[in-house]
């Protein structure tokens, strides 16, 4: 917002004063020592905490939001941050839940970048009962910031994000869990020698524990349900392999290429940042 001018005045609020003199460093107008205080007289209030605490900031907010704000989120599920919020929005106020499909593995103020929200998609999913204008002006806002805005339902969008985000997080926790206890039991050093595939494991498995365990936590049925498939799947191929049933696996397989090609001729595969590089040494994305 702040590289595309299109904020008047940006206020940020974190718990630490380190973050905040970060925040003001990079991207903040101000920063405030108080969350109450960042919000007074804002236009838009934008809550990016784990969906746990989302509730927390909304109390602590809720007294001093100017009439006829907005108050949206980015939190990774939607249905807990609904039911955690929404009880505290007063009268006047509107509140659009929202979630960017856009991130890295990388956490707090130095890991934003001006691009990041550039032809991604930014979930949108409005209460019933919403009035279209302030939905309109938020809409707008995040289309001139880059981004591609949807609407969905609550339920629906935690039932997507547990296919498409979640589970495959969980897998890839597993996956380096699995890894590690192998080191363990043979000395081997087994992550030494990761090709790309686990490579691409090993980085979402660096993501915030903190954001992960409010994910899973808050999304417990749309994941259950996910990964009780995910298992019949896996123990199908696995009797395939058992078996030596190439046919199947070689039919399997190409199903899923077909999926793979398909994203890639509809543009939909925005290429993420170089994650190779260590932190410190890819400005703007340092770990906080
Ligand atoms: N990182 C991603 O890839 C990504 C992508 C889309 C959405 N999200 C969602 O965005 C939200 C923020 O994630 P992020 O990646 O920006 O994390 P972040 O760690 O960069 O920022 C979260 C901030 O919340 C603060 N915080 C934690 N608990 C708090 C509490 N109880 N009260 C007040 N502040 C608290 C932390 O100190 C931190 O400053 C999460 O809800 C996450 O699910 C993350
Ligand atoms: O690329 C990554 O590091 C991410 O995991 C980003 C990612 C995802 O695509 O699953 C993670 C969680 C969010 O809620 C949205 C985006």
């Amino acid at each position: 917002m702040r590289a595309k001018g299109l904020a008047g005045e940006i206020t940020g609020y974190a718990r630490s004063t380190d973050t905040r003199a970060i925040a003001r460093d990079l991207f903040c107008d101000r920063v405030t020592e108080t969350a109450a205080e960042a919000v007074r007289d804002a236009d838009l209030v934008v809550l990016a905490v784990p969906v746990g605490a989302m509730g927390g900031i909304a109390a602590e907010i809720a007294p001093h939001l100017k009439p006829g704000a907005i108050v949206t989120d980015v939190g990774s599920v939607k249905q807990a941050v609904i039911e955690a919020v929404s009880p505290h929005i007063p009268e006047g106020v509107h509140f659009i839940p929202g979630h960017p499909l856009a991130g890295t593995e990388y956490s707090g103020p130095r890991s934003g970048f001006a691009t990041l929200f550039e032809n991604r998609w930014w979930l949108l999913t409005p209460l019933e009962g919403q009035t279209p204008e302030p939905l309109a002006r938020l809409r707008a806002l995040l289309e001139a910031i880059g981004a591609n805005v949807d609407e969905m339902d609550a339920r629906r969008h935690d039932l997507v994000l547990a296919v498409v985000s979640h589970t495959p997080h969980l897998i890839a926790y597993t996956m380096v869990g699995v890894a590690d206890h192998l080191r363990r039991v043979t000395q081997e050093e087994v992550i030494k020698y990761s090709a790309s595939g686990f490579r691409d494991f090993t980085r979402i498995a660096a993501s915030d524990p903190t954001m992960w365990r409010d994910v899973f936590l808050t999304n417990k049925d749309a994941v259950l349900d996910i990964l009780g498939r995910f298992t019949e799947e896996l123990f199908m191929l696995q009797r395939e392999i058992r078996m030596g049933d190439g046919e199947q696996l070689h039919a399997y397989f190409t199903r899923t290429r077909a999926i793979r090609r398909g994203i890639i001729e509809a543009g939909q595969d925005t290429p993420a940042p170089d994650f190779g590089r260590a932190p410190a040494a890819a400005p703007g994305r340092t770990k906080a």
